[in-house]
């Protein structure tokens, strides 16, 4: 069939070739006025396009019984009652409608034989009331099958989200902002959302092949001969719609970066965030004649492409009425040869047009099982990765809260990066110090924190608490000691009371507790102007919910961290956003705070970093300079020329104070 599939591509003005004479030539027509050579950006439902559109037939043979069978286990884990239920309904299914046929046949041996035309009647009335109430039992299986697999699809997106869901979130930091990974992550979210639409595709696939399955075994069963002809009925109706699918699909690869133009301009019309430039500047007149003439270029390809199908489909359509034609002379001579009776010769013509008329949906759901199946390889493949990445949790756990933070000749670094991130550090900290790490951007403050909390492990050297390895401890079981304020701290989009409550989810806060957090955190003021109070939920894209200033969120970040009240607590940045006033009352806070507790503080606002007890000062991931605020003063270093600096910056002349 590959041989019929490019003698018949070879038809006429091929869209999506069409100007690829060179990928010169090609990359130039390509260039857009607005977005330059190429816009290619992986979406994660975009992975596949390219292996999807040059995919040969020989491949989607290959491909099919592999992501079929993925989609069938799943299936089966999620409810195997319902898959046996589905399959058994099908295969009855291609069963009655075999018996359909036959049934048809003897209809027509009692209607053409011998006799006055009342009897012959009569006598093929058993044989009719067999082809209705096979009709009538195949309508009831489709119903019976339709309802079964109604239940199963949402379950099996269900249980496909659940195994990725579960997995993803324990893996590795570091794993899981590589972008590879994230990249599998997002296709597999499409495979698992795909997975009930690929049962679907499954079960029409089925029940097409069953069906055509049916009419090949009754045409076997009346004369072997003649199932040749079924095959010359066949294939070039099965040809055009594998052609046109493989030309389509080219033709939206060619033209998906143009499509994906167009949507981005879209996006930037109709989102927040570019709203005020796009108002201000006139962005928007820009905007939507780049958008205009994307539509044009987009409709011209539509169009082209509708001509070539429609040729396509001319050509193969007069291949077969062609081979009808032989197929009806093929029966009329066998007739006239007294090779087969004319029953028989009707009853196949039933049986080639049943099989015919179920070809052209099986080859659109072995199409469509394929693409979405290849998005459930990504989810099967994100499972294993997430799985072999996952933090380990059979270690011992801490056997409290650190008292002693040690790191000894720790190094780390990234994987997509030459240097190190952190170049040979020995620190101790001791429980009820609150600790300053300081330094200029890209010192490597974030990182050595990451690592001290065990969200990262080294690369070389040692990160000990009390004594013990933290990669040698049970981390999860660790966390439950940290208390985590990130640089860019989540903006949860959920109510007030959780924005704060998120901070230890696994306890039921009352009001007042969580009150008592938004207090230390300066969040109370923000709340007591909520209309809900509390109750109001904190997304403005969603109706009924409020946006919050920088500096508002940034209060209920703190009174997050707070509520934690963890024995080590991690504040990257926490002012950064705060006015003086609530940056002045944060830090109070965080010096009550460190009674008992390990405070790791990291901040460019050097005003406040003097109250911590020890200030460590990182350049190019090793520290050049630790000591309380006062020693590094007159230590006159990297440090007292930083807090000069900023100490300048914000002296009043003389006449001003
Ligand atoms: N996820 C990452 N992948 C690769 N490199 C990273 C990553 N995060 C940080 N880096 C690099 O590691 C180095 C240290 O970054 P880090 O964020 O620890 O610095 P920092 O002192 O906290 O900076 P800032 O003051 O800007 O927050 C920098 O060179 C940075 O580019």
């Amino acid at each position: 069939m590959t041989a019929a599939v490019d003698a018949v591509e070879g038809i006429g003005e091929d869209p999506a070739s069409e100007g690829d004479a060179g990928s010169g030539e090609s990359e130039r027509e390509q260039a857009d006025p607005l977005f330059g050579t190429g816009y290619k950006f992986s979406a994660g439902w975009n992975r596949h396009d390219e292996e999807f559109a040059d995919m040969s037939l020989g491949t989607l043979a290959r491909r099919l019984p592999e992501v079929m069978g993925l989609c069938l286990r799943l299936s089966w884990r999620t409810d195997a009652r319902a898959v046996v239920m589905l399959l058994a309904c099908q295969i009855a299914n291609g069963v009655l409608t075999a018996f359909g046929l036959l049934a048809t046949q003897r209809v027509l041996v009692s209607l053409l034989a011998e006799g006055p035309t009342p009897g012959r009647v009569r006598a093929a009335i058993p044989s009719l009331l067999v082809v209705g109430a096979a009709a009538m039992c195949a309508a009831l299986l489709g119903v019976a099958g339709k309802a079964a697999s109604g239940a199963l699809r949402p379950k099996v997106a269900r249980l496909a989200y659940r195994e990725l869901l579960q997995r993803a979130v324990r893996v590795e930091l570091l794993r899981f902002q590589q972008p590879e990974f994230k990249d599998l992550i997002a296709a597999a979210q499409f495979g698992a959302g795909w997975a009930e639409y690929m049962l679907e595709q499954i079960s029409a696939l089925i029940t097409s092949a069953a069906g055509i399955a049916a009419a090949a075994g009754v045409l076997a069963a009346l004369k072997w001969q003649l199932v040749p002809l079924l095959i010359l009925a066949v294939v070039p109706d099965g040809v055009n719609t594998l052609v046109v699918t493989r030309r389509r699909n080219a033709s939206r690869l060619k033209w998906l970066s143009k499509v994906r133009q167009q949507t981005r301009l879209t996006t930037l019309m109709v989102d927040q965030d570019p709203a005020e430039e796009v108002r201000l500047h006139g962005v928007d007149k820009l905007l939507l004649a780049h958008h205009d003439r994307l539509s044009e270029d987009n409709e011209a390809e539509q169009a082209r492409l509708a001509v070539y199908a429609a040729k396509a489909s001319l050509v193969s359509r007069a291949i077969s009425g062609t081979t009808t034609a032989v197929i009806y002379l093929v029966l009329g001579y066998l007739t006239w040869r007294g090779q087969i009776p004319l029953a028989t010769a009707g009853t196949a013509v039933f049986a080639i047009g049943k099989g015919t008329s179920q070809l052209a949906g099986m080859v659109t759901a072995m199409n469509s099982t394929v693409e979405y199946g290849l998005y459930l390889v990504d989810l099967a493949d994100a499972i294993e990765q997430a799985e072999q990445a996952q933090i380990p949790d059979d270690a011992p756990a801490p056997a409290g809260p650190p008292q002693l933070i040690e790191a000894r000749g720790l190094r780390f670094r990234y994987p997509n990066k030459d240097s190190a991130a952190i170049d040979g550090i020995d620190l101790t900290i001791r429980a009820g110090e609150v600790v300053a790490f300081v330094g200029e951007n890209g010192s490597g403050k974030t990182t050595l924190a990451k690592l001290l909390t065990g969200l990262y492990l080294p690369t070389e050297g040692q990160l000990l608490w009390d004594g013990v390895p933290l990669g040698e401890l049970s981390r999860p079981a660790a966390a439950t000691h940290v208390g985590l304020l990130p640089q860019s701290f989540e903006h949860w989009p959920f109510t007030a009371r959780w924005n704060i409550a998120v901070g230890r989810p696994e306890v039921e806060h009352d009001d007042a507790a969580v009150r008592e957090a938004a207090a230390r955190g300066g969040a109370d003021t923000v709340i007591d102007e909520l209309k809900q109070g509390l109750d109001t939920l904190i997304a403005s894209e969603f109706f009924g919910g409020v946006n919050l200033s920088g500096g508002q969120w940034q209060k209920i970040a703190l009174a997050r961290s707070f509520l934690r009240d963890a024995p080590v607590l991690l504040l990257d940045e926490p002012t950064a956003s705060l006015d003086p006033k609530a940056e002045q009352k944060a830090f109070e806070t965080v010096m009550t705070l460190a009674e008992g507790r390990t405070v790791i503080l990291i901040t460019h606002r050097m005003n406040s970093v003097r109250h911590a007890h020890r200030i460590v000062v990182l350049d190019h991931g090793r520290i050049i300079e630790q000591g309380s605020h006062a020693e590094l003063m007159r230590a006159r270093g990297h440090y007292a020329e930083l807090y000069r600096l900023q100490a300048e910056a914000f002296s009043l002349p003389e006449d001003e104070r």
